[in-house]
């Protein structure tokens, strides 16, 4: 029984998890598929780096070309990273006829379309699997398990790095710096962890989710964000005082034919599921029409949990190469998308204040909030050390972000507000 030839691009955190799982899991494998799966060759950029798992010195290359002119390769598991390289790689791929797998959002979500589009010209599959919430079988969900409802929101942490320092500054007090070095060492963070705690990793995974969730090309551009490097021990203190926990969230709602996707340093309440959703884990709450809510959760980051999900792609390719199709499930959007403005994303708000402690003050801030038709469902206020200033913070009630930005705007305009601390988005329940 002939083997099926893998090239592989990458050796790194993901990539050694691929080879470990190729050849810990080959008679699995070979259930599944019929046939013996073997490494031919791995792409790399230093043939002589000390690897964490042991490969022949000899698969080893740093020449594209071996994997892409070899024609016994029939697919390709791209586990390297970067984007505009790499999309020539596998393009170049596919139109060799190779099939490909990739763990790689960041160029999925800008380039992913156009792969798409290559890949079915060539008659061959392109998944992606595992660029979004790493081990959580997450996009297969939605394409195939979920294909016959109609999704409405999606609300998750995917991304497990920001996850992990969220958890350990919330939970044990340690400090933004230590436990992003700490994240890195693991092998959660992005090569350049920017990406991970400014939310553009995020981003990128609800950019790629939301257009198979709600069959839409939503492009990265469209996905509003902000990550956590704002984020203070005592919004985490007040946050929880108020009953919240402070998650970075990524957003996906429809709302009839317009669409809102973003990804932000939100408040949940404590209660919620996904507030209890710790360190690298990642979590996915999908509300469909039909089925109501329902919540995938699952290591989001790391050698092996990612290597599930790109060896179990893996195993969707050869199946089809069995069979004689291709494409699968991940079909063209079905529907043009039309973006919210702000005056149509509602949202409850956490909002904290450093205000001169004056009489009347806070009635006054009350007026002006009730002056755009916005009320507080939570209240502290509190002195402050320092003379004559006092701590304010609120949770408000339902507002439209475009009223709640009026509101920020004028609040810091008032001589009594000396200053706006910070400011969250408050979510709460999934279908609503
Ligand atoms: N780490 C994780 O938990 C997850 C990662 N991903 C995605 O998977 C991909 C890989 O991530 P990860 O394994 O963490 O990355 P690493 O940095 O650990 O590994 C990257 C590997 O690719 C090789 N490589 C990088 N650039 C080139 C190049 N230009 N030419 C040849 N080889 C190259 C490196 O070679 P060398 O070893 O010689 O330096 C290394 O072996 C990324 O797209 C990432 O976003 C997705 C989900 C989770
Ligand atoms: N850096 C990413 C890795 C997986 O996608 C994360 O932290 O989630």
């Amino acid at each position: 029984m002939q083997a099926i030839s893998v090239g592989l691009l990458g050796l790194g955190t993901v990539g050694s998890g691929v080879v470990r799982i190729i050849e810990n899991h080959q008679d699995k494998l070979m259930h599944q598929v019929g046939c013996p799966i073997k490494v031919k060759k791995i792409l790399v950029q230093d043939v002589e780096k000390e690897r964490s798992v042991k490969v022949d010195p000899s698969l080893l290359t740093v020449n594209p070309a071996d994997i892409m002119e070899d024609p016994e390769i029939e697919v390709v598991i791209e586990v390297m990273g970067g984007i505009e390289d790499t999309r020539e790689h596998l393009i170049q791929a596919l139109r060799s006829k190779k099939n490909i797998v990739t763990a790689n959002k960041d160029l999925m979500a800008v380039h992913g379309s156009e792969l798409l589009t290559v890949a079915n010209e060539n008659g061959c599959d392109l998944f992606f699997e595992a660029s979004v919430a790493g081990g959580i079988p997450i996009l297969r969900s939605l394409v195939d398990g979920l294909a016959s409802d109609r999704i409405t929101k999606m609300m998750g942490i995917v991304n497990g790095t920001t996850n992990y320092i969220l958890t350990k500054m919330s939970q044990e007090g340690l400090a933004y710096d230590s436990v992003l070095k700490e994240a890195q060492q693991l092998g959660y963070a992005e090569a350049n962890p920017a990406s991970d705690v400014e939310g553009l990793d995020a981003a990128r995974k609800m950019a790629i989710m939301a257009s198979l969730g709600f069959s839409m090309k939503i492009d990265l551009d469209d996905v509003k964000f902000k990550g956590i490097t704002t984020v203070t021990e005592e919004d985490l203190q007040y946050g929880k005082q108020l009953g919240y926990t402070m998650k970075l969230l990524g957003i996906a709602v429809l709302d009839g034919d317009k669409v809102e996707v973003c990804v932000e340093p939100a408040l949940l309440p404590s209660t919620h599921p996904l507030a209890s959703v710790n360190n690298e884990y990642n979590a996915v709450y999908v509300y469909g029409e039909a089925v109501g809510e329902t919540m995938f959760y699952g290591p989001g980051a790391g050698s092996l949990p990612t290597a599930t999900a790109v060896v179990s792609d893996l195993v969707g390719v050869v199946k089809n190469m069995r069979l004689g199709v291709n494409g699968s499930s991940f079909v063209t959007p079905q529907y043009e998308k039309q973006l919210k403005d702000d005056g149509e994303v509602n949202s409850k708000h956490f909002l904290r204040l450093h205000v001169h402690d004056e009489v009347g003050v806070f009635s006054k801030i009350t007026s002006l909030f009730a002056s755009h038709n916005v009320s507080f469902e939570k209240i502290l206020q509190m002195p402050l050390k320092e003379k004559e200033l006092a701590e304010i913070v609120v949770v408000t009630h339902q507002a439209s972000l475009k009223d709640y930005q009026d509101i920020l705007m004028e609040l810091r305009d008032l001589k009594f507000v000396k200053d706006v601390k910070s400011s969250y988005r408050v979510e709460g329940s999934v279908g609503a």
